[in-house]
């Protein structure tokens, strides 16, 4: 178990008119001080799902079971007091619609000292001030910009103000869903620098979201490949997407796009059919259908995640052959 983030049996399911939606199923996780883990699959295979739980944000129609343990302490437990201060000073998110979540009409420098106004309030102004100042310029902006409202900055800038935010109250984790989404190519690349110096730098834990595997394979230590709701492939980045030992993690490096490359974005070419519905999966590897390696067994029963040396594991009853 590590010390900063050890999620245990995490299931999220959505109620909804039409059902049950099972949209994150058993899952294990572990993220250490100053790693950064990349989460990766295909759309609504639960990413986005299984972070929200870390703070737990996600909407009153989820329930959650498992363990999330937070430096030691289950989050899904916590009375809200602990909640509020985990939030910003424990762990802090930046969202992928954060272009458009800063407020239009107030200055940039006061949205960022907001969350250290709220979690420190016996801190006098000047230095809210100063430390503002002080993050602007570890994400690389002048301190002088704290004055700018959101419309003045770029695109890039913006989603730098909002990683200063998320670093605002010092958390030791930042969970990072597709921060860097809706940014051009070039600025795409300046703030996962940004990003990636600042973890390293700080020595915080980052949960990375994205779609793009070029951004994955270049900025995580490991990665965490999600498939129907399940974790079917874990291991060192440059392994799972070098060697992978999954089916589905092999065919999602086979289509390894270039840096940036958008028309090649997390949609593994060559892969016949759509990611499964969550309410409704096959039986047995939920991956069968889509596979070349399935066989009949396949579809038995759901593959367990086995070991493979100290740090891979994957879930494939075919992985003899294909490791
Ligand atoms: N509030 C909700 N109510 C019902 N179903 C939901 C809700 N949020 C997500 N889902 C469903 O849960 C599944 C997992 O969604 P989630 O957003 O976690 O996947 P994801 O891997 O992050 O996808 P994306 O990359 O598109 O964001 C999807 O089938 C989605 O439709």
């Amino acid at each position: 178990m590590t010390d900063l983030l050890s999620m245990r049996g995490v299931s999220v399911t959505y109620r909804t008119e039409t059902g049950d939606v099972p949209a994150v199923r058993d899952v294990d996780l572990e993220l250490a001080s100053g790693e950064i883990v990349g989460l990766a699959g295909e759309s609504g295979c639960g990413k986005s799902t299984l972070a929200s739980t870390i703070l737990r944000l996600q909407p009153q129609t989820a329930t959650v079971t498992g363990e999330v343990l937070f430096e030691g302490r289950d989050v899904l437990t916590m009375g809200w007091g602990d909640l509020r201060a985990l939030r910003w000073a424990g762990a802090s998110m930046v969202f992928q619609g954060a272009l458009h979540s800063l407020n239009p009409v107030r200055r940039v420098g006061d949205q960022i000292a907001e969350p250290i106004r709220v979690h420190t309030p016996e801190v006098p102004d000047e230095q809210v001030r100063a430390r503002v100042g002080e993050l602007l310029e570890q994400v690389g902006m002048p301190a002088v910009r704290a004055r700018a409202y959101p419309h003045q900055l770029s695109g890039g800038q913006k989603q730098r103000v909002m990683i200063a935010m998320a670093l605002a109250c010092r958390p030791r984790l930042i969970v990072a869903d597709e921060p860097t989404t809706a940014l051009d190519v070039m600025v795409q690349a300046q703030v996962l620098d940004v990003l990636s110096a600042l973890v390293h730098e700080l020595g915080v834990g980052m949960l990375m979201i994205s779609h793009d595997l070029s951004v994955l394979a270049e900025l995580c230590d490991r990665i965490v490949v999600m498939y129907g709701g399940r974790v079917i492939e874990t291991g060192p980045s440059k392994m799972v997407f070098g060697e992978a030992l999954h089916p589905y993690a092999d065919a999602l490096s086979a289509a390894f796009p270039r840096v940036g490359d958008r028309a090649a974005r997390f949609a593994p070419s060559g892969l016949p059919g759509d990611p499964p519905d969550p309410a409704a999966l096959p039986p047995g590897c939920a991956f069968a259908p889509r596979c070349p390696r399935a066989i009949e067994d396949c579809t038995l029963a759901v593959p367990e995640l086995l070991s493979f040396g100290d740090d891979r594991s994957a879930a494939c009853i075919r992985l003899a052959e294909v490791s």
